[in-house]
């Protein structure tokens, strides 16, 4: 007989519903939902709303990167991720140039051994060939990958032109895969990045400068164009201005499947920390795109409400000072990245619930669902449903604290949110079943994180096809053909 669990005395929080029941698990899954359960053990809700653990779809984890690798690798950046309430990450893959893909997820796989919660990838298209076509099928349909990311930026390293994103965008419709996007135009950046440089700004405030939000929304624009042309959805990851959220929800209105991933760290931090007078407070912060002003942040946060952004991630690239300070006198040489797994669910109800601009709902559907149901995970995660795995947090909204980087479990020497307060925090965190977090304490079990699979699209990629078949051009048949005039 299994040992159960009940979690009691709470409400539930779904993305949809509110409702007192306690939540029985059993061998990592929730076996019921309901008044006065009774299990072998049994955690405290009192107080407390139940809710899906959050699942963060854009992380970096010892990523290979301007020369060095991020800090946080799957052992911290997942105990990271289940101390704030998140149950699961979704890192990329990125293959070298000429890798195959199969080998590059082969290190991937290896590097994710040491995972605390359970994880996935999205498998990076960084070039492009017959292999990487072919390679793509057996990425879906044998390895569990139903998404590949395309860098628009990053010149000479990581960024695809636009006939290699239309041919891996149509590859993606065949497979029933979702492509995602990094949307910064990388030849108008590299152009003024240079320019910055020749006249003299090489401090991090030139890297801000260097990608202004017109370049965002120019690409983002185009992406969901080329999209649109090759019949599949796109994901747009860090969508962090009116620019690029403009681009997405008229695409929307125009019944396009575009979808937007504002970061928590977009969301809450403005672009005045690249004119600190302290190099290594504004190196620190340096990331792509970077920070925006309030009139982009209102943007985003009118985006999660109205539906036309969908998603909160953290894009957690962690790098230490030292590593940033690589781009003293150069800063196209700081390493792009920033931390954020441990802080995006206290942030984001500190600023989004308890502020009054997201309702406890929203907050569920924005950092657990929504991603749930788009990387076609859904009821398996992102659910408090019988049969669904048990990755739970028990959210407590009077719980408090100042995030530090005395106290994290991030590598790194430093916290981008560093002396902010927040107000809600987990009670517990469950990661199938196990608890993993008790009141701010992390029980560590290094491996017991399990690769999620993901199946390729059937209705959305089907509903797109069909579209594109009915409307596809069509030759007229004429009868009357004049004799050619030459
Ligand atoms: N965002 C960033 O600056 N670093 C991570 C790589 C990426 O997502 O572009
Ligand atoms: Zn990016
Ligand atoms: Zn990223």
């Amino acid at each position: 007989m299994m040992a159960s669990k009940v979690i009691k005395g709470g409400t539930v929080v779904t993305a949809d519903l509110s409702y007192e029941a306690d939540v029985k698990i059993e061998g990592g899954r929730i076996v019921e939902i309901g008044p006065n359960l009774s299990g072998d053990e049994t955690l405290d809700a009192t107080g407390c709303y139940v809710m899906p653990g959050g699942i963060d779809p854009h992380t970096h984890l010892e990523m290979p990167f301007m020369g060095t690798f991020s800090s946080d690798n799957f052992d911290s950046g997942t105990r990271a991720a289940l101390a704030g309430g998140t149950t699961m990450v979704v890192d990329f893959a990125l293959p070298s140039p000429g890798q195959s893909l199969l080998e590059a997820l082969q290190m991937w796989d290896n590097k994710s051994t040491m995972a605390h919660c359970d994880y996935s990838f999205h498998m990076a298209i960084t070039w492009w060939g017959e292999q990487v076509f072919n390679d793509m099928q057996e990425v879906v349909q044998k390895k569990g990958i139903n998404t590949f990311k395309h860098f628009m930026a990053y010149k000479g390293a990581l960024m695809v032109n636009d006939d290699e994103m239309f041919a891996s965008f149509q590859r993606c419709a065949e497979l029933g895969a979702l492509p995602l996007v990094h949307a910064e135009n990388g030849d108008v950046v590299a152009t003024l990045q240079q320019k910055l440089l020749a006249e003299g700004h090489n401090g991090p405030e030139g890297h801000a400068h260097s990608r202004p939000p017109e370049v965002e929304g120019e690409a983002t624009n185009r992406a969901i164009m080329i999209a649109d042309m090759a019949g599949v959805p796109v994901y747009i990851v860090h969508t962090s201005s009116e620019q690029a959220h403009e681009a997405i929800r008229r695409a929307r209105q125009n019944g396009i499947r575009a979808y937007g991933e504002p970061l928590i760290q977009h969301l809450t931090l403005d672009d005045s920390e690249y004119f600190h007078h302290d190099w290594d407070h504004s190196a620190r912060r340096v990331m792509s795109p970077p920070f925006r002003d309030k009139k982009h942040q209102d943007s985003l946060w009118a985006g999660l409400a109205a539906g036309s952004l969908q998603v909160v991630a953290t894009d957690h690239c962690a790098f230490t000072t030292d590593q940033k300070r690589t781009g003293v006198g150069d800063f196209t040489k700081i390493p792009n990245g920033t931390g954020g797994l441990e802080d995006r669910m206290p942030m984001l109800w500190t600023y989004g619930v308890n502020t009054g601009r997201l309702t406890p709902n929203e907050f569920v559907a924005v950092t657990s669902t929504n991603i749930a149901k788009i990387l076609n995970i859904y009821p398996k995660k992102g659910a408090i449903l019988v049969g669904a795995d048990a990755d739970l947090v028990v959210w407590d909204p009077a719980k408090e604290k100042t995030i530090s980087a005395n106290s994290q479990q991030s590598a790194i020497d430093y916290n981008v949110f560093e002396g902010k307060h927040v107000k809600g925090l987990p009670r517990y965190t469950l990661t199938r079943g196990r608890v993993a977090v008790e009141d701010g304490a992390v029980n560590h079990q290094q491996g017991h994180g399990e690769f999620v699979a993901r199946e390729p699209f059937q209705a959305v990629n089907t509903a797109l096809s069909t579209w594109k078949e009915v409307t596809a051009p069509r030759k007229v048949e004429r009868t009357g053909i004049p004799a050619s005039g030459v």
